[in-house]
């Protein structure tokens, strides 16, 4: 071990120009003042026009200074880190402890296979002895594609393993190296299922890869879940992960990422331990986190994926004051700080393979945490969407620290959202979370005073304010507007000294914000748009996520984990690249925040609009003067939302804003004040319809889809389901025909009234090829089709280097197998679906053939009566007469 005198393995620096920052800091602060002073000195008189809206002015302005305090309190203190992975291996080579990877995977819908193995098969290859390294996936789908996936996978680590390291591959993800893309694909919803698989056994000689070296552990675990057990999303499996891994592996050191986020730096694993293993400081620290950064993030940054300024500047702050939360990924822990003492006593059982698997069954089973501490005391925390931050939390709040390490080659790179629905979606969730975490017994408020530093205290309230940051939003975007419209001014006159300290705050803190922003690597545009998504998630997001974290933590609902997608046709992605904003057909839980975003940027587009006629008309209430500010404002509310008006108003692709929320949002904002604005927000919360996937039609007649084989030579797969018909009467016979043509219009495959078909071909010619289909029946018929092609470009592109070809040959078998999986997996799902739907409707026949009849009784006997009573007034009538 280490020679006579102390040298670290690693180094903390403080940043450099914190005298600066502060000064500014503190000009800023004087400002603020001053606007407080305004406010307070000039509230219009009891019975002048705006005193109410005046006083909210100022308690708006009151919570922004409390947020901006708060936010000064992730920037005082930065501090940078670096390691020294030259000294570990000098001093620890042979002593390095057990490392276990957690990647947890939860829906092959929106977390596709082949990413899920990707980022596996890079964590697989770190750069580390391959007998103290075991991943684990935990598949919360258990679902079948995931499994086959990682079977392939672990065989194709055989070959891939010892490629990279003869030839030092970086990054280590097969398919972020070769640049790989595949197509999304519908899958079935999660079973109760329980499985564990050590499908490499790191201590089996022979495992081994083609090399002769040996490999690192690898399991697959879908634990049980039971719809009358919580399983706890995430925090579940994370649990379950660390007990199963106790009984295999034990590794002292935990790496948790997400399935979507592969390792790109082969030697992370040493720089986490050269905090661990730091002779003088590393027994006191609990866990490392790397940044999130992103491999899909584009220049300008549409829905700031990045997170740049939370990444690259407020982790760093709260390094300085003990250290940053933990995020869920690319997060490095001790285990016993994720265990408590309690399993750290507990030695290791020498295991043979069948009867462990048995055993350890038991751990993932859904009742084994029923009267036990987990999820309390023990492991990652339960009821809680965030359940990184409240762990991360509470495990500081025992006294540990943590360490920020962001080096200058990113560690991990994972897929950052999309779309404007799925980023919304997110931060409803992280801002419940956070805000749940502030109301809980946990709170950073109360529950850490004196157990974490204060600079801490603050930056944790900085994250879990975020969802009540939305009412002071709100109430500046939506009242000034109005205000302007009626020409009342609530803002000093353009010609008053205390014009200055508004002036100054805000040209002062955005001048700030972009610098800092250019500063992290970013751009004007992308600050401009990073200012947009500011705006529409405090609109949207935080507003939803204070209302579900209200309705949580009364106990009125459940904590819930809405997964962020991962995947997008090929068209949304054409448009994230080209920075257009996605409003598109996406998640409907997103809807109601549209119709708040929309009508937000109307509102202020008719005041805007509205004040301008009123100038050129020459109203006499209008004084430009004093309305400057609110001009400004307002101005700069029109201008950010371009974006929105174009969705709204002028495209015409499919991302852009759904008509029916154009409408809605149209009417709200010419008719509605604030208040009828929030009860119609809450009420399109409430009615919001669930999404519905899949790659289906309804067929009346004919329909024609073309798809383009690229090659000559490739295999085109095609299946297709008649999944159910309009009308269930005639079940029996709602075959379809189906007609496929080659580009010269060469018939290529006829079938007649089918009800079901999967086949393949060799397509002869490249070019366009046609799949007609027919319905003969009176009725409408819905058709689950799927066409893939088969083509491994590797081949074209690689071809000719020598290294590439073996290596390149797996890949086409591993990328051959996956994709045949999936193929069958989908008709596999369409054919059951279609036969539960024919079963309903049988059943349904008979009710309804019940029905029928028993109200064609009531209808005649409605009939007699009727009858005999026209008969008897008749008979009335004509006695009266
Ligand atoms: O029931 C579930 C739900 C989710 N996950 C996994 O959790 C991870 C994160 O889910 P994702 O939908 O990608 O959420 P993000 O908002 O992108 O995740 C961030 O925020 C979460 C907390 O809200 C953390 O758990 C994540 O680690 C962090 O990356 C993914 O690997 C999922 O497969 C499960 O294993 N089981
Ligand atoms: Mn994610």
């Amino acid at each position: 071990m280490g020679s006579d005198a102390y040298v670290p393995l690693f180094e903390t620096k403080r940043a450099k120009e914190r005298v600066i920052r502060r000064l500014f800091a503190a000009s800023i602060f004087v400002g603020i003042g001053f606007i407080v002073v305004y406010r307070l000195s000039h509230r219009p008189r009891n019975g002048e026009d705006g005193r109410w809206a005046w006083i909210g002015l100022l308690g708006a302005e009151l919570w922004f200074s409390l947020y901006w305090v708060l936010t000064q309190a992730l920037r005082w203190n930065c501090v940078y880190r670096r390691t020294f992975k030259d000294r570990l291996s000098q001093r620890y080579e042979n002593d390095l402890p057990g490392v276990d990877i957690f990647v947890c995977t939860a829906d092959p819908k929106t977390e596709q296979p082949i990413m899920v193995i990707n980022t596996v098969l890079s964590v697989m290859a770190y750069d580390y002895p391959t007998e103290k390294l075991s991943v684990y996936l935990s598949d919360d789908a258990a679902h079948d594609i995931t499994f086959y996936a990682l079977i392939e996978a672990s065989h194709f680590a055989e070959h891939w393993i010892p490629y990279c390291k003869k030839f030092y591959v970086e990054p280590r993800s097969p398919g972020a190296y070769f640049q790989s893309i595949s197509e999304p694909h519908e899958a079935e919803e999660a079973k109760g299922f329980l499985a564990i698989k050590i499908l490499i056994d790191g201590r089996d000689p022979k495992a081994k890869d083609i090399d002769g070296c040996s490999l690192p552990t690898l399991v697959h675990l879908a634990r049980e879940k039971r719809p009358q057990h919580p399983h706890n999303f995430k925090a579940g499996a994370m649990n379950a992960l660390i007990r199963v891994s106790q009984n295999i592996s034990n590794g002292q050191i935990i790496l948790n990422v997400d399935c979507d986020m592969y390792s790109n730096y082969s030697s992370s694993v040493r720089d986490a331990l050269c905090f661990f293993l730091d002779e003088k400081k590393g027994h006191e620290i609990a866990f490392v986190q790397f940044p999130q950064s992103f491999g899909n993030i584009t220049k300008n940054e549409i829905y700031d994926g990045s997170m740049r300024i939370g990444m690259d500047v407020e982790f760093h702050g709260m390094d300085g004051y003990g250290g940053p939360p933990y995020v869920g990924t690319g997060c490095f822990h001790r285990r016993n700080t994720l265990t408590g003492k309690k399993f750290d006593n507990e030695c290791m059982e020498d295991w043979k393979r069948e009867e462990t698997v048995d055993k350890i069954k038991a751990l993932a089973s859904c009742t084994y945490e029923e009267n036990t501490q987990w999820g309390k005391e023990m492991g990652v925390k339960y009821g809680c969407p965030v359940e990184d931050v409240i762990t991360g939390l509470s495990i500081q709040t025992r006294g540990w620290k943590s360490v920020y390490f962001n080096p200058e080659r990113k560690a991990f790179l994972g897929v950052a959202t999309t779309t404007l629905p799925q980023t919304l979606v997110q931060h409803k969730r992280w801002s419940a979370g956070d805000f749940l975490i502030l109301l809980s017994s946990y709170s950073p408020a109360w529950y850490a005073r004196g157990k974490i530093s204060f600079g801490l205290q603050l930056g944790y309230c900085c994250y879990c304010l975020w969802a009540p940051n939305c009412f002071a939003t709100l109430y500046y975007t939506i009242i000034p507007s109005l205000y302007l419209l009626k020409g009342i001014s609530l803002f000093p006159k353009a010609s008053s000294p205390w014009c200055m300290p508004f002036a100054f705050v805000l040209s002062a803190k955005n001048l700030y914000s972009l610098a800092e922003f250019l500063r992290c690597g970013g751009t004007i545009l992308g600050w401009w748009n990073s200012q947009r998504i500011w705006l529409y998630k405090r609109t949207s997001s935080y507003l939803f996520g204070f209302i579900d974290a209200v309705l949580m933590s009364a106990g009125f609902s459940q904590p819930a984990f809405e997964i962020t997608a991962k995947v997008a046709d090929e068209d949304v992605i054409e448009r994230y690249e080209k920075e257009m904003m996605e409003f598109g057909p996406g998640a409907s839980s997103s809807s109601p925040m549209f119709i708040i975003l929309a009508t937000l940027a109307l509102l202020n587009l008719f005041c805007f609009v509205g004040l301008v006629a009123k100038v050129a008309t020459g109203d006499a209430n209008i004084r430009i003067d004093t309305l400057v500010l609110q001009i400004l404002l307002c101005g700069i509310l029109v201008l950010i939302n371009w974006p929105l008006f174009q969705g709204l108003l002028l495209r015409r692709d499919n991302g852009k804003m759904p008509s029916s929320i154009t409408v809605k949002s149209i009417g709200l904002a010419m008719k509605v004040g604030p208040v009828g604005f929030c009860i119609a927000a809450i009420l399109a919360f409430i009615f919001s319809p669930q999404a519905v996937y899949g790659i289906r039609f309804v067929i009346d007649r004919e329909e024609c889809f073309s798809h383009n084989v690229q090659y000559e030579g490739d295999t085109v797969h095609a299946s297709f389901v008649v999944i159910k018909a309009d009308s269930s009467w005639y079940s029996s016979h709602d075959g379809v025909d189906l007609v496929v043509k080659g580009p010269a219009s060469d018939q290529i495959h006829d079938f007649r009234d089918k009800i079901s078909e999967k086949f393949e071909f060799v397509a002869h010619h490249k070019g366009v090829h046609r799949f007609c289909f027919t319905n003969k029946s009176p009725y409408h018929e819905t058709i689950d089709f799927d066409v893939h092609v088969g083509h491994f470009s590797y081949y074209d592109e690689h071809a000719k280097d020598e290294h590439f070809n073996p290596l390149l040959e797996q890949i086409s078998k591993l990328e051959e197998a996956l994709y045949n999986i999936q193929f069958e997996q989908h008709w596999l799902e369409a054919q059951t679906e279609r036969q539960a739907i024919v079963n309903e409707a049988m059943s349904r026949r008979a009710v309804y053939k019940a029905f029928w009849e028993s109200t064609a009784l009531v209808g005649a006997s409605v009939l007699q009566v009727y009858l005999l009573r026209r008969l008897f007034e008749r008979k009335l009538g004509m006695s009266r007469v």
